[in-house]
């Protein structure tokens, strides 16, 4: 029989804000202990420390001694970003063998070019979480190789829904995810930034302005899910005509604010196929 996840190794490579987020939220969530979970990076000695003293799991700097936890891992992410990531994932393709499930985070990278680095028996999962799997309310998109067998599959699916939501899709989808969730959480977090900078100009201190902006955008996104209505619907009944939304949704649109994001979010899928092709070129060379 299979090991379940209880008892496999996960290693890091890369150890920033991703890995942190997925480290955490499967601690957190309880899938893994942390004894099971090491991470690695390149040189940042005291992230790794904080790491270490945060959360309990196995840290050390690659190239020092670290093979081990990479050769023994079942379970290796690939999190470093996207321009060091042939070299590293290069690096390390001679200590790899064919059962250990490798995961990769990494924006526009194709599962093509990981398998001409790895080779074609490495079984691989490409997925685009977000930053907020740290709390449980991620949102992952998963694509596979076509050597991930079910049970990896299901392993993939059962981490990725510890930490939030996932959705299985073609990996010609993945850039769209990108530019959908993987950078979505910026979006909301700028829209935060200019509803304080405005409560501040309306009179609010930093901390009331805060209170009132973070329940806004939570009781906003909850309605959504827990009514079931659209946005458009709920938007519309907060409206009164003649009111004073009507008159606030009015400024926005004229200054152009649906556009915006709409061509934001394509611009960032867009980014993330450039990262890829750049990263493909750097292979073929
Ligand atoms: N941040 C986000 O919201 C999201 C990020 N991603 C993807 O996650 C990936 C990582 O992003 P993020 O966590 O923000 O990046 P960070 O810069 O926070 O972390 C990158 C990590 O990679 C390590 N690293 C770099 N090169 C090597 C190497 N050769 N060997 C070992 N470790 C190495 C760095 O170590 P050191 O500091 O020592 O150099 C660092 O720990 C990116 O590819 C990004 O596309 C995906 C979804 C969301
Ligand atoms: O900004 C980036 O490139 C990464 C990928 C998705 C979110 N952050």
């Amino acid at each position: 029989m299979e090991r379940g996840i209880t008892t496999m190794r996960i290693c890091f490579y890369g150890a920033g804000s991703m890995a942190e987020a997925i480290a955490r939220g499967l601690i957190h969530n309880k899938l893994v202990e942390p004894g099971q979970i090491s991470m690695l990076n390149r040189s940042n000695e005291q992230r790794l420390t904080e790491l270490h003293d945060r959360y309990g799991v196995q840290t050390v700097l690659q190239g020092t001694n670290n093979d081990t936890y990479l050769k023994e891992a079942d379970i290796i992410f690939l999190a470093m970003k996207p321009k060091d990531a042939a070299e590293a994932i290069a690096a390390i393709a001679p200590l790899l063998h064919s059962k250990q499930l490798i995961v990769s985070v990494i924006a526009g990278l194709s599962i093509a070019s990981m398998e001409r680095l790895l080779g074609e028996e490495q079984p691989i999962v490409r997925t685009m979480p977000n930053t907020s799997s740290t709390i449980g309310l991620g949102a992952t998109g998963i694509s596979y190789s076509s050597k991930v067998t079910s049970s990896q599959r299901l392993i993939s699916e059962a981490m990725f829904q510890s930490i939030g939501i996932n959705a299985v899709v073609e990996e010609s989808l993945q850039d769209s995810v990108v530019g959908v969730s993987g950078s979505g959480p910026a979006y909301v977090y700028l829209v935060m930034e200019a509803m304080l900078t405005a409560a501040e100009k309306l009179g609010f201190d930093p901390d009331t302005a805060k209170e009132l902006v973070v329940q806004t955008v939570l009781g906003a996104a909850q309605m959504v899910k827990q009514t079931g209505e659209s946005p458009e619907q709920l938007r519309r009944k907060v409206t009164s005509p003649n009111g004073t939304t009507q008159a606030a949704i009015e400024t926005m649109t004229e200054a152009g604010l649906p556009e915006a994001i709409v061509k934001g979010m394509l611009r960032s899928s867009e980014r993330a196929a450039e990262i890829g092709t750049v990263i493909e070129r750097s292979i073929a060379e």
